[in-house]
């Protein structure tokens, strides 16, 4: 349905996506995945046509999209990043504000408002002025508004950065309804990997500008199939500690976590009686250890180097 081919997009020196291919089909959803300044808004801000790329090509089943931008903006929800919405309004005045722009009159108009508002669950705070909403409301508000005019295609920036955990799960609860009874394709940006990991049939992961992973969420796991994780809570942390074990060769990596370590290594390597064995030779008290099988947020770390959210 939406494709793109070696997108890339130069902001002066900066190469902010460095040609990517990626491909969504009708009803799917799909997660990308990265950390701050992967580049995941400008791909979005191409694909929803509102910058030109600087090379490269968006179809949407089959026709390019940078040359026709009015094909995308007909069947595209956006909701961006920032809250986009008149506080001064009411939600309901907002919604009937946006609503015109997408050339929508009368009855037509006061329908669909009503089938949002009850979508976002916000039909009782309607006549509400936005300025008094909590920064949730008026998250779901912003989503409403991108689903006026009913899109095949629904693309959300991080909807759930900086929200109350009441609208956070009501968002992430639409999203799958809308996506799975109704049939809307999504495009879901997070850098909350188990977010992604509950909506989306298939995860795209970007870092500096390049899709360095994609598949189902099983595909992706396998990358790190025969290895696991080992978390050891640690006081003091120590990066000498870390880096003598980093040169182990046994260790695959080794990253400081948030009260210590994570390291991978080959399943069933035995591992714990040496991490141990230094521990107790750089004066470090181990308060914690767990050994898991990795999961998404791993081969994020193992790909990247970085943890989602450095
Ligand atoms: N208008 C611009 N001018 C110059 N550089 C830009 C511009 N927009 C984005 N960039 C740069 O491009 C890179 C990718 O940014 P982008 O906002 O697409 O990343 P992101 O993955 O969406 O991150 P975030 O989660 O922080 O929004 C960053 O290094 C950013 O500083």
């Amino acid at each position: 349905m939406l494709e793109t081919e070696l997108l890339q997009k130069k902001f002066k020196d900066q190469l902010a996506v460095d040609g990517i291919n990626f491909y969504m089909e009708k009803g799917e959803s799909i997660g990308l995945l990265g950390p701050n300044g992967a580049g995941k808004s400008t791909t979005i801000s191409m694909i929803s046509s509102l910058i030109k790329p600087t090379t490269g090509d968006i179809r949407l089943n089959g026709k390019s999209v940078v040359k026709n931008p009015q094909l995308i903006r007909e069947v595209l929800g956006v909701v961006p990043q920032e809250i986009a919405l008149y506080e001064e309004l009411s939600a309901y005045e907002n919604l009937k504000f946006f609503g015109r722009i997408y050339k929508l009159r009368g009855k037509e108009l006061e329908k669909k408002i009503h089938s949002v508002l009850n979508l976002v669950g916000l039909q009782e705070r309607q006549k509400d002025l936005v300025k008094n909403y909590s920064g949730g409301m008026q998250r779901r508000i912003n989503i409403a508004v991108a689903l006026l005019h009913e899109p095949e295609i629904l693309i959300m920036d991080e909807p759930t950065v900086g929200i109350d955990p009441q609208s956070r799960s009501y968002i992430l609860d639409m999203v799958r309804q809308l996506n799975e009874e109704r049939g809307m394709t999504v495009l879901y940006t997070s850098h909350y990997m188990e977010e992604v990991e509950k909506l989306c049939d298939r995860i795209y992961i970007m870092d500096h500008g390049k899709i360095i992973a994609s598949g189902t969420k099983e595909e992706l796991k396998s990358v790190l199939s025969n290895e696991e994780t080992i978390l050891v809570d640690m006081n003091p942390i120590s990066k000498e500690l870390m880096q003598t074990l980093e040169e182990d060769d046994e260790i695959i990596q080794v990253n400081e976590i948030d009260k210590g370590m994570k390291l991978i290594v080959p399943k069933g390597s035995n591992k714990l009686t040496s991490i141990f064995h230094q521990t107790e030779a750089f004066g470090v008290q181990v308060t914690n250890v767990n050994v898991q099988v990795p999961t998404l947020e791993d081969v994020f770390l193992h790909l990247t180097g970085r943890t989602l959210r450095d």
